[in-house]
């Protein structure tokens, strides 16, 4: 089984993604994460260093290798939907959901983060609004179903994506539910 998660930064695909693979008990790749093991430096260096474009040609390489043996539970990032070729390896070889957040909720969570090179700009919320304007239509085409986040709890939400699961067939009925620790 593989299951795939897009969405903004900061939506929660890395911290619901981990959650959600344990629950499964899947494996849990973060596209960044294998990206990041690649170039050997953290992705913000690598954008400043060789630009955005040269980050694009890793994730679609990345995406790709992963699409060729999918399973588990895959965090992509914020951008991978940007290029056609990914939207269809995503659609085509993942369960998809979109984690859909509301850019006000966005930058309350990312506000102190500097990890993020697109937002690392004078007006963080600004660009926030105008990235989920350019890419809830390329998230909702991606994905098999959405999943607002802008009220439950990272614990709530693995057990929103599980019934959702379970009422697909998609997983069998029955995992127990995650504890609300936060
Ligand atoms: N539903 C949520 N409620 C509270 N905090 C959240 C929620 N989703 C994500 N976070 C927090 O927001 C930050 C960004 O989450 P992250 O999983 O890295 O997002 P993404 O991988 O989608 O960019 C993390 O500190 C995470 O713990
Ligand atoms: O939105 C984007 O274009 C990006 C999102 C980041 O991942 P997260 O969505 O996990 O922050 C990371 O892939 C890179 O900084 C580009
Ligand atoms: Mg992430």
């Amino acid at each position: 089984m593989a299951i795939a998660l897009v969405g903004l930064p900061g939506a929660g695909k890395s911290a619901v993604g981990r959650r959600l693979g344990a629950r499964l008990d899947l494996p849990f790749v973060d596209t960044d994460h294998v990206i990041e093991q690649r170039i050997g430096c953290s992705i913000r260096d690598y954008f400043e260093r060789e630009g955005e474009i040269a980050f694009r040609d890793l994730e679609q390489a990345a995406i790709a290798d992963l699409a060729a043996q999918p399973h588990g539970v895959l965090a992509t990032g914020g951008g991978a939907v940007l290029r056609e070729a990914n939207r269809q390896q995503l659609r085509d070889h993942f369960h998809v959901i979109y984690l859909r957040s509301s850019p006000e909720d966005l930058f309350r969570r990312l506000r102190h983060d500097v990890k993020r090179p697109l937002l690392q700009v004078a007006d963080p919320l600004g660009r926030l609004r105008e990235l989920h304007d350019a890419r809830d239509p390329l998230y909702r085409e991606t994905a098999h179903e959405v999943v607002d986040t802008g009220r439950p709890s990272i614990a709530m939400l693995v057990n929103i994506i599980v019934m959702q699961l379970e009422l697909a067939g998609i997983v069998a009925a029955g995992t127990p539910p995650e504890e609300p620790s936060d």
